[in-house]
């Protein structure tokens, strides 16, 4: 019943058909908290692939300031403003989305869940939720574009050492229908990350996450072995290549001629960095610390948005993540500028909880959640949002309305 009425908004639908199946006795088959996701993962994988996940580097205090910094802005909604219509969607470089989220590159999905990527492709496709594949996947970008459709995906790039191996992934990304380009910047190095150092964890070690390197035809041709007859000689070319340490903002001039598709760089804290990345032609920056996953000590991700976003203006795209977990998240994100949000680590939640159905399940009540609180906020739509909506405190209860 309540599914065919169009006045009712997503956010609605979503919450009437949990409540009318619990009517019928059925609870929903995941958890909706994506603290108590994350907690059932933990249950469900092996120790090493969950601190893998939701570990991050160091003392992993970026990684808690990325959410902490959520917690210090509170929302000033606005009253009697109809917000009876709404509309979450969002334009991300001529793509129209259905809310502003898209699912943060992460890599090595094959130790979530059996389906890995597949599973999560399905997922994104039927929510409309774009898609970003990590170079360190564990299905190819072709297996990946094959499981999507015509449904909106791009490719993040890893930067390898070798220009004519940067070549090829772009080569085949852009084959396999991927639209955009996202060059990750901040894992030249693998940072020190304790939890995988006490399990002696690395995945890639262990053959996962290289199936874009070992099917990549100049990946073969470089490391002059068969991946498959010697995994381990594969490997150390892997290591080797995997990135280069010594580049510069000099080298992105190659970077882009070895494309036609828009190329955003991921990484970017410092307004200097997001000036310098726009005038060298990038369409778009992701604000990001890597989930507090790279330099432990780093700004949190949120507190360096608005910098970055007066910095680039209009002349490019600002993306975020790092610390999404539910739509107040979002709207925050969305007031202080970002054109939309990375989801990372909840759909992975999802994804070892339930395969793709708990990837579906993740981001349907994400978008959900994300209607109610545009329209809690007093917006019809996120044009109507802006840094005014936003308090910030020190310490939490003393927030002041502007
Ligand atoms: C297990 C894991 C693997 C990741 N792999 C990649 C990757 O391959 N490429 C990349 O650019 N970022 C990668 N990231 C970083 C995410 O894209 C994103 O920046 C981060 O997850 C955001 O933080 P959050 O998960 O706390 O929201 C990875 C993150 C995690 C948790
Ligand atoms: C050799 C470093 C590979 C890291 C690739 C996956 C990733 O980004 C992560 O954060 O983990």
């Amino acid at each position: 019943m309540t599914e065919s009425n169009p006045l009712l908004s997503p956010g609605i639908k979503r919450q009437f058909q949990i409540y009318e199946a619990g009517l019928q006795g059925r609870a929903p088959a995941h958890p909706i908290s994506v603290d108590e996701l994350a907690r059932r993962a933990e249950e469900v994988l092996a120790p090493e692939a969950f601190g893998y996940l939701a570990g991050g580097a160091g003392a992993e205090e970026t990684m808690r300031s990325n959410r902490e910094a959520f917690r210090r802005r509170r929302i000033v909604p606005r009253m009697l403003r109809d917000v009876s219509r709404r509309d979450t969607g969002v334009e991300v470089l001529g793509m129209r989305l259905p809310a502003p989220l898209m699912l943060a590159p992460i890599g090595v999905q094959s130790i979530l869940h059996e389906q890995a990527e597949l599973a999560v492709a399905r997922a994104a496709a039927a929510l409309g939720v774009p898609m970003i594949l990590s170079t360190a996947s564990s299905r190819t970008i072709e297996e990946v574009a094959a499981a999507m459709g015509d449904a909106p995906r791009w490719f993040q790039l890893y930067w390898p050492r070798s220009d004519e191996l940067a070549a090829s992934f772009l080569r085949r990304a852009e084959a396999a229908g991927y639209r955009a380009v996202v060059v990750t910047l901040d894992t030249y190095l693998l940072s020190w990350r304790e939890r995988d150092l006490q399990h002696a964890y690395l995945p890639f070690l262990r053959g996962e996450g290289v199936a874009n390197y070992y099917s990549d035809p100049v990946f073969r041709a470089e490391a002059g072995v068969d991946p498959v007859r010697e995994p381990g000689r594969a490997f150390e070319h892997f290591a080797h290549v995997f990135s280069d340490p010594s580049r510069t903002w000099a080298d992105l001039a190659r970077l882009r001629e070895a494309t036609r598709l828009p190329i955003l760089l991921k990484g970017v804290l410092h307004p200097d960095d997001a000036r310098r990345a726009v005038d060298q032609g990038a369409a778009g920056v992701v604000v990001s610390n890597h989930g507090g996953r790279q330099l432990d000590g780093a700004v949190a991700a949120l507190d360096a948005l608005p910098g970055v976003v007066d910095a680039v203006g209009d002349r490019a795209a600002v993306l975020f993540d790092g610390g999404i977990r539910r739509g107040a998240d979002v709207l925050k994100a969305m007031a202080l500028g970002a054109r939309c949000v990375l989801l990372g680590r909840p759909y992975c939640y999802g994804l070892a909880v339930g395969g793709e159905q708990g990837v579906r399940d993740v981001l349907a009540n994400l978008e959900a959640d994300i209607d109610l609180t545009l329209g809690l906020s007093g917006c019809a739509s996120f044009a109507e949002l802006g840094r005014g909506h936003l308090v910030e405190s020190r310490s939490d209860p003393s927030a002041t309305v502007p």
